[in-house]
């Protein structure tokens, strides 16, 4: 079996360890990298796998996640670099890192592939888009593919469309649970228990979500089904076209596009 070292376990690398636990992956073929020991020592009791400094890791894994902030990737770059191998499939999770910027700082034929992942692959609903770098296969690309699927759907995107996935799937979980609070303080406004307005609300969007997935109908068309003529929810509609919510949308992730695109430039 494939032998995967995850370099950076932070909120997404352990989301992908979990994963890939849970996928049925042995702990024997999985390590990694993390240099603070407390954090070391908290990942090896929860989950049994070994914690090894980076380039020791690198030096032992056929795949490497690289999982760290995309501050941090030139640095993990120069360390790992003299240990990685031609061929070797280099998986980098970091927002706007390019194919390119990794293979740079790689040994030449390194098989970079570009991942965006989104944290509901905790719960094996994760959507990730994947995109191959210049001296990838398709064995290698079916490889990454693996890995993600472990933990949800993946896609594979050409690299010049990741800042725009980064926008819309990578950071969208946390659009929809601000949409989530407000409708909970909302409802606390109206005097709801907060836990009553909380589970009237997780329950609305994971039934939406369903219902849109199951159903493969348009939103459009499901939003007509909800708004009744004169209605509660045509009264709402009015009030966020009102404050422009749509347009907050287009340039909130607009916004998320371009500081993806920063992060590339090292901003
Ligand atoms: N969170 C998310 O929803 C998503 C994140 N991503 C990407 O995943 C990457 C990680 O993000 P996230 O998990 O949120 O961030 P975190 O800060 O939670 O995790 C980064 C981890 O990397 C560790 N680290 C830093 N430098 C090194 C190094 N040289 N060697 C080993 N480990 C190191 C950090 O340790 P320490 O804290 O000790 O510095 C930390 O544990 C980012 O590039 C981000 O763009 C992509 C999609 C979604
Ligand atoms: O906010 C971020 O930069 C990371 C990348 C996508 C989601 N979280």
């Amino acid at each position: 079996m494939t032998q995967v070292a995850i370099l950076g376990a932070g909120v997404m690398g352990e989301t992908l360890l979990s994963g890939l636990i849970r996928a049925g992956r042995r702990t024997a073929d999985l390590m990694v990298g993390e240099k603070r020991p407390e954090r070391a020592r908290e990942l090896e009791e929860r989950y049994g796998v070994e914690v090894l400094g980076n380039v020791e890791a690198a030096r032992k894994a056929d795949t490497l996640a690289l999982v760290v902030k995309p501050q941090d990737m030139e640095d993990l770059l120069k360390e790992i670099a003299p240990v990685v191998r031609p061929g070797q499939l280099v998986v980098s999770l970091a927002a706007g890192i390019t194919t390119a910027f990794i293979e740079a700082h790689l040994p030449e034929g390194a098989a970079v592939v570009r991942v965006m992942p989104n944290t509901p692959a905790l719960v094996d609903e994760g959507m990730a888009a994947i995109s191959r770098g210049s001296h990838c296969d398709e064995e290698h690309l079916v490889e990454a593919e693996s890995l993600m699927a472990s933990t949800g759907k993946v896609i594979r995107v050409p690299e010049r469309q990741q800042d725009a996935v980064t926008a819309i799937s990578g950071s969208g979980p946390g659009y929809i649970f601000f949409v989530v609070e407000s409708m909970i303080e909302a409802g606390v406004h109206l005097g709801l228990p907060r836990a009553t307005a909380t589970e009237l609300v997780v329950q609305t969007v994971v039934g939406s979500a369903k219902l849109l997935r199951e159903t493969g109908e348009h939103p459009t068309v499901l939003r007509e089904r909800v708004t009744s003529p004169a209605g509660t929810t045509a009264a709402a509609i009015r009030e966020l076209e009102d404050h422009k919510v749509r347009a907050a949308f287009l340039t909130a992730i607009e916004a998320a596009r371009d500081r993806s695109r920063a992060l590339a430039e090292g901003l």
